[in-house]
């Protein structure tokens, strides 16, 4: 007898333009809802009508069944309509350099063919177990019961930053040079510290250095230090930023502002490990692992000869792409909730929580400075906030219409209209649920119920 209460099955999208392996696959993953796509056109059809958790892509599609380019375009598609695929990248090409490209792009995993149907199988088996690990953690993370932290500090709920967390964590024991692009506010220097906790050079420091703070000429002096005597007030010798950080990780914040003298000298220090301080004889050997960061464009800089390419290319082999606050799901109210916690415990104890008025306004804000913003609306609210609860009018933001994205199906567009139209009654009633479900015309339970499902709770 059929038993009706078997859970749905997983789907599993393949990839991949060759009919014979696409059969054998199909059969190896009978235990799986399993659909097929031969080209980038279908594949994305697929995923925008069957919306599959795990995708397992050849890069060999045609119209470039030799090369790479159609497998990872089709991989930067996938993940920027459904950002919590997890993609697990075949190549035949074998190259370490695809391979950087995919865990880079946000590739869950990637592995080299011929395909190996049980070793393959592991790993879609593992993707959809984390896949599930991480819908259940954002659940309880947007309703407030999960602590939400990744990487240590870090608090998300949003699968765009949980599959960075994935990433980070995976190249934290290599000794790749990683670059992290990102506005201002997005928190690279708490990822940079992430990274390195989760590295095994955590129990040695980490050091960060701002390049644009520092005046050029005192910047490679803090860079590489100095000996007694090397310029006028060199009073005694002095370790650079470099050599502090041996064993540990240096964070270069805002390495495009780095002058090209200094950047001949970096370059150095990367390619053979050593340096020496101003005024120094003798090279000294460092272990340092270097992440960077800029909110530049450094290929533009290139092109205009203000950054060196072989530099670019030693900080940056794994680039790693920080999404603003405006594009991770539910964590403007998440981390609204998080600073209110801290900010009253250390500012104004009155301030209990934040109202759905209040609530409704972060989530339909832009946030142009990104977490750095959020927190600074949130510190100064608990600062000014008269009564208990902070209202949307402590925050000094007006609601914004926003702006169309790209929505990977109908449903995900009713549910963004739908969104929309509640936190905007919200809003305009101050936070009275049944005002609110008047002008919505819809039952007051109704209007819970769709608080509930889109995550808009009130915080407790
Ligand atoms: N996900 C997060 N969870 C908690 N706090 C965060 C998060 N992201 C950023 N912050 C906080 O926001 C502020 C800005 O973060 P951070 O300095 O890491 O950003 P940044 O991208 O390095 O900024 P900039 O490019 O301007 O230097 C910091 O106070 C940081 O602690």
């Amino acid at each position: 007898m059929p038993d009706s209460n078997q859970p749905k099955r997983e789907k599993l999208l393949i990839v991949e333009d060759d009919p014979g392996l696409q059969k054998q696959l199909k059969w190896a993953y009978d235990d799986f809802d399993v659909i097929v796509a031969g080209d980038r056109e279908s594949a994305i059809e697929m995923l925008r009508a069957e919306e599959p958790d795990v995708v397992t892509l050849d890069l060999g599609l045609p119209p470039d069944p030799d090369g790479t380019t159609e497998g990872f375009a089709t991989m930067d598609e996938i993940l920027s309509l459904k950002p919590d695929t997890k993609v697990i990248v075949a190549s035949g090409h074998g190259e370490k350099a695809s391979a950087l490209r995919a865990i880079s792009g946000g590739a869950w995993d990637f592995y080299h063919k011929p395909v190996d149907i049980d070793e393959l199988g592991l790993i879609v088996r593992r993707a959809f177990h984390v896949h599930r690990l991480e819908q259940e953690n954002a659940t309880l993370a947007a309703r407030g019961n999960g602590d939400g932290y990744i990487l240590g500090q870090i608090i998300t709920g949003a699968p765009e930053m949980l599959k960075i967390a994935r990433m980070i964590e995976r190249v934290a024991n290599t000794n790749a040079s990683v670059m992290l692009l990102g506005a201002s506010g997005t928190g690279k220097e708490l990822l940079a510290k992430g990274l390195h906790e989760a590295s095994d050079r955590r129990d040695q420091a980490f050091v960060a250095i701002n390049c644009a703070a520092i005046p050029e000429n005192l910047l490679e002096s803090e860079l590489f230090g100095h000996e007694k005597g090397a310029f006028t007030g060199a009073i005694k010798t002095t370790e650079g930023k470099i050599e502090q950080a041996d064993g540990g990780t240096l964070f270069l914040d805002e390495v495009g502002d780095i002058p090209l003298p200094l950047q001949v000298k970096l370059l150095r220090f990367l390619q053979e490990r050593v340096i020496e301080r101003i005024g120094g004889r003798k090279a000294i050997a460092v272990d340092t692992r270097i992440v960077c960061a800029t909110h530049q464009n450094l290929e533009k800089m290139i092109k205009e000869n203000s950054f060196r390419e072989d530099l670019y290319y030693r900080f940056a082999e794994i680039v790693i792409k920080i999404p603003p606050l405006s594009g991770r799901s539910g964590d403007a109210s998440l981390l609204a909730r998080h600073f209110q916690k801290k900010f009253a415990a250390e500012i104004n104890p009155a301030v209990k929580g934040l109202a759905p008025d209040a609530l409704a306004a972060l989530e339909a804000w832009h946030w142009p400075g990104n977490v750095r913003e959020l927190e600074n609306r949130i510190k100064r609210a608990v600062i000014m906030a008269d009564g208990k609860m902070i209202g949307a009018n402590d925050l000094d933001l007006e609601v914004d219409e926003n702006a169309a994205t790209d929505l990977l199906n109908l449903k995900a567009a009713r549910e963004a209209a739908d969104r929309s139209a509640i936190l905007r009654a919200i809003s305009q009633t101050s936070g009275n649920i049944s005002n609110a479900a008047k002008l919505l015309g819809i039952s007051r339970p109704t209007l819970y119920d769709l608080l509930k499902q889109y995550k808009l709770q009130q915080a407790s």
